[in-house]
């Protein structure tokens, strides 16, 4: 809707959208162009890399923060996760042992441009024109990851009711997209209490992240979002991290600040912002504590 040629469809899409980011930081997209087979074939390739030994994945498992890809795990009482991240934007790079990475690449792509006609309609939601975001965050050089998750089933563990995949957390750079699964587990925070996100089959589930909240001065907030452990199957996800390129400086936009509204956030470079995080250009940790005023 939001590209329909119908203006009144795309006016009542584009107040839809702006109600999504004041209301929830959240929303999903359906009618996309990614098709089923697609998705299901790039699930395929990041379980069967996931269900390599623990030895050939460790291959990955860096503490060099300058690294492009970097796999590891999370296992504790309340917290068990498995995760590959790797930097897909402007260059794309993909383990050597996942197979398939035409697919996945071909996958991200298609999810990028997704991703920049959402960021237009966003610009447009704030009064912009269509390419104030890609302009001013330089997307064609925009840094971008992806972090996929395997959230396997843990059996006969204490704890089992409190079990994350993630806890609480804010992401950083502009937009996460997150491609379609089956099953749920994402819960997003709404008015101080967490809403589980059941997802319409086949929808797109997007999350306003950091540096969204700087460029408006706060009007749209990053989102607050978990993960809990889906206690009948495995669940792998596939977010991806729209960013800036690394040499933009983010800083509040001047038409959101005012007397009333003073600037609340420092102005640095992306890559500034990110080398705060100990993993540096491949770590989705929220940078916020290091640039709110
Ligand atoms: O697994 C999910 O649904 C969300 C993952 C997430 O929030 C993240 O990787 O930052
Ligand atoms: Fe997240």
């Amino acid at each position: 809707m939001l590209i329909s040629d119908d203006p009144d469809k795309q006016f009542e899409t584009t107040q839809d959208l702006r109600n999504a980011c004041l209301e929830y930081g959240s929303f999903m997209v359906i009618n996309h162009e990614l098709p089923d087979n697609l998705i299901m074939r790039v699930y395929k390739t990041l379980a069967k890399f996931f269900d390599l030994r623990k030895e050939e994945k460790r291959e990955y498992e860096t503490n060099d923060p300058t690294d492009m890809i970097r796999w590891g795990r999370w296992d504790s009482n309340l917290i068990s996760t498995e995760f590959i991240k790797m930097v897909v934007h402007p260059t794309f790079h993909c383990p050597t042992k996942l197979a398939d990475s035409e697919i996945l690449q071909e996958c991200i792509k298609r999810m990028r441009e997704l991703g920049i006609q959402l960021l237009r309609g966003i610009s447009k939601t704030l009064g912009f024109e269509e390419c104030y975001i890609e302009k001013r965050m330089k997307l064609e050089s925009g840094h971008d990851f992806i972090s996929a998750n395997d959230y396997r089933l843990r059996l006969n563990t204490e704890n089992q009711e409190n079990q994350l995949g993630q806890p609480p957390h804010y992401d950083t750079g502009l937009l996460v997209l997150l491609l379609p699964v089956e099953s749920n587990g994402l819960q997003l925070e709404h008015h101080g209490k967490w809403i589980n996100v059941n997802p319409q089959p086949n929808s797109i589930v997007v999350i306003i992240a950091n540096h969204i909240e700087i460029l408006t001065n706060g009007k749209y907030k990053s989102l607050l979002h978990r993960v809990v452990l889906n206690k009948k199957v495995r669940r792998i996800s596939l977010p991806l991290f729209l960013g800036p390129s690394l040499d933009t400086k983010v800083s509040p936009t001047l038409e959101f600040v005012d007397e009333h509204h003073p600037p609340a956030y420092l102005v640095k470079t992306y890559k500034e912002l990110l080398e705060t995080n100990p993993y540096q250009v491949i770590d989705g940790m929220s940078c916020m504590k290091n640039v709110r005023l």
